[in-house]
């Protein structure tokens, strides 16, 4: 595609050759002759630095921002914001996108609900996708997960394929460094939603209101006006996301026990199922979820109200609910032990996610519930002392473990988390962590191995050793058994 066809509206072209372009890349690394190379002002390096690698690669462009000093005899597109000029042209290149395409943004509760979304519409009869941190699911296409949110290059091109395979409803996680990256900003989205705010990745933003905002470009930047923007009304953050999204003229649809369009009247807890009644357009229907876990309705409910979005009936997106499956490694019940206590793998990783898990199996829980967790390194440090006082307030039993130290010393994060949780076990290896907890449990006892998911390994220094709760709670179950 001829350069001037990409960049038109996107910025300053100054060099005179309208190079044909045939690859984008942000990394001069992958730099090829007829590439376009995006140079980004990146966290740990300035991509300017490495427009002459670039060029020296057969490089055919460059995009950087207004102010760069790069100085080439190759085309330069100056731009106010290349990551924004980067993923519109992305999306230019590659062409196509799924015409249903919705994007899920909030702390916790955004896989889940992708992949709920995309159930509803197979369920509906639509040919469906989701993408996420456990990667795409597609009739045609699967890959496993690595960024919540792909880079925008990525996006586009798997956006491309998704349609041209025969994709018309996908839903996408809109992770806050994905939307503060712009790496969405060459999608048309078709609706978008809110779940909740809480505390993660203040090692990136500088406080909650920046973290908010960035969520909030979901709505102000990205969601078309008269659009629908789907929001939990039941957390402390939804206000505030209403009005913003009302600000921006969408069409807001509020769901949950507050929730104006979709409205959960009564809630009864099962151990592996729960039944609600849900008002939505005056008529109130039975809603049965196989799955625990009160968040998980919460969940269930945003899915619905984006399907519903795209046009999926009320009465249909709900009566699809009763056929749901968890996301992997999201409360999901890895086996019982001999005495019948539930072992739940779950991807808790953060303070309020720990907490809400804790809390939703204590209704069906008779006995004890016993945590096994630990927090990442490289990640943000305060959620260590956080979760190490929430597991020792709401759990009976808690053993602080290992989980991805990557290039941390794994005793000084255990140690931060220790300094708050009086009473914890302490068991580095998480493998043995992971023994004792379902070694000293006791009918009526229930036990959470929380902070891995899905995850297929454990990243001590730069090696990422195969590891997997999974697999560790079905060998101990076995184990102990004998
Ligand atoms: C901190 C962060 O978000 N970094 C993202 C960011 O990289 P960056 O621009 O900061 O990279 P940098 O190392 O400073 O380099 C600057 C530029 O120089 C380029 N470069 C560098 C070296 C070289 O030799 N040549 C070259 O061209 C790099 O390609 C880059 O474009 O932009 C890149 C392109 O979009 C992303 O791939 C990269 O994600 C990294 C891999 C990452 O780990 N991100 C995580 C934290 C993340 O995004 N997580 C979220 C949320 C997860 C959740 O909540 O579950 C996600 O969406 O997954
Ligand atoms: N609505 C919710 N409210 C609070 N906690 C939740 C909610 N949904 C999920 N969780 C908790 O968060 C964990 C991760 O859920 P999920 O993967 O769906 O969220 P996510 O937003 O995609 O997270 P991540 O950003 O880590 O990918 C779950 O295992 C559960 O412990
Ligand atoms: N997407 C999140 C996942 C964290 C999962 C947890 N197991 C950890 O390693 O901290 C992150 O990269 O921060
Ligand atoms: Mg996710």
């Amino acid at each position: 595609m001829q350069l001037s066809l990409l960049a038109r509206g996107l910025g300053a072209l100054s060099g005179g050759a309208d190079p044909d372009i045939s690859l984008l890349t942000a990394d001069s690394r992958q730099a090829k002759p007829g590439a376009l190379f995006a140079a980004l002002p990146g966290s740990r390096a300035d991509g300017a630095s490495f427009a002459a690698d670039a060029a020296a690669k057969g490089a055919a462009a460059i995009l950087c921002r207004e102010d760069a000093a790069i100085s080439s005899n190759l085309p330069v597109l100056r731009s106010a914001e290349p990551r924004h000029a980067l993923a519109v042209m992305a999306a230019r290149f590659y062409g196509a996108q799924p015409e249903h395409l919705v994007a899920v943004t909030g702390t916790a509760g955004k896989t889940s609900i992708a992949t709920f979304t995309r159930q509803i519409w197979e369920r509906t009869g639509h040919v469906a996708a989701s993408i996420g941190t456990t990667g795409v699911v597609s009739p045609a296409l699967t890959t496993e997960g690595s960024l919540t949110t792909p880079d925008p290059v990525a996006l586009a091109e798997l956006m491309a394929s998704l349609a041209k395979s025969g994709v018309t409803h996908a839903a996408m996680e809109a992770s806050s460094h994905g939307l503060d990256q712009h790496r969405l900003d060459g999608m048309r989205l078709a609706a978008a939603a809110f779940t909740n705010l809480g505390h993660d990745h203040l090692d990136y933003h500088p406080d909650a209101e920046s973290y908010f905002q960035a969520k909030m470009r979901l709505f102000t930047a990205l969601l078309p006006k008269g659009a629908p923007a789907v929001i939990n009304a039941d957390d402390a953050w939804s206000g505030r996301a209403i009005e913003v999204a009302t600000g921006t003229s969408a069409r807001v649809m509020t769901v949950g026990r507050k929730g104006d369009y979709l409205r959960l009247k009564r809630l009864e807890h099962e151990r592996s199922r729960q039944i609600a009644e849900v008002e939505v357009e005056g008529e109130f229907h039975r809603v049965v979820l196989p799955l625990a876990g009160g968040f998980q309705m919460a969940n269930a409910l945003v899915a619905a109200g984006l399907a519903i979005a795209t046009g999926v009936p009320p009465r249909d997106a709900l009566h699809a609910l009763e056929s749901l499956k968890g996301a992997s490694g999201r409360l999901e019940l890895a086996g019982n032990t001999r005495a019948g206590v539930p072992v739940f793998v779950d991807y808790a990783h953060k303070p309020e996610a720990l907490e809400n898990v804790i809390a939703s199996v204590r209704p069906f829980t008779t006995g004890r519930v016993v945590v096994v967790f630990g927090c990442g390194g490289d990640r943000d440090r305060a959620k260590r002392p956080m979760m190490g006082e929430i597991a020792t307030r709401l759990a009976d039993v808690v053993i602080v473990t290992d989980d991805n130290p990557r290039s941390e010393d794994p005793a000084l994060i255990r140690a931060a988390i220790m300094a708050a949780a009086p009473g914890a076990r302490e068991i580095g290896d998480r493998r043995a962590a992971i023994r004792a907890a379902i070694a000293d449990s006791a009918s009526g006892d229930t036990v959470i191995v929380a902070g891995k998911g899905h995850e297929t390994g454990q990243k001590i220094g730069e090696v990422t050793h195969p590891f997997s709760d999974h697999e560790e709670v079905r060998a101990a179950i076995a184990e102990l058994a004998q």
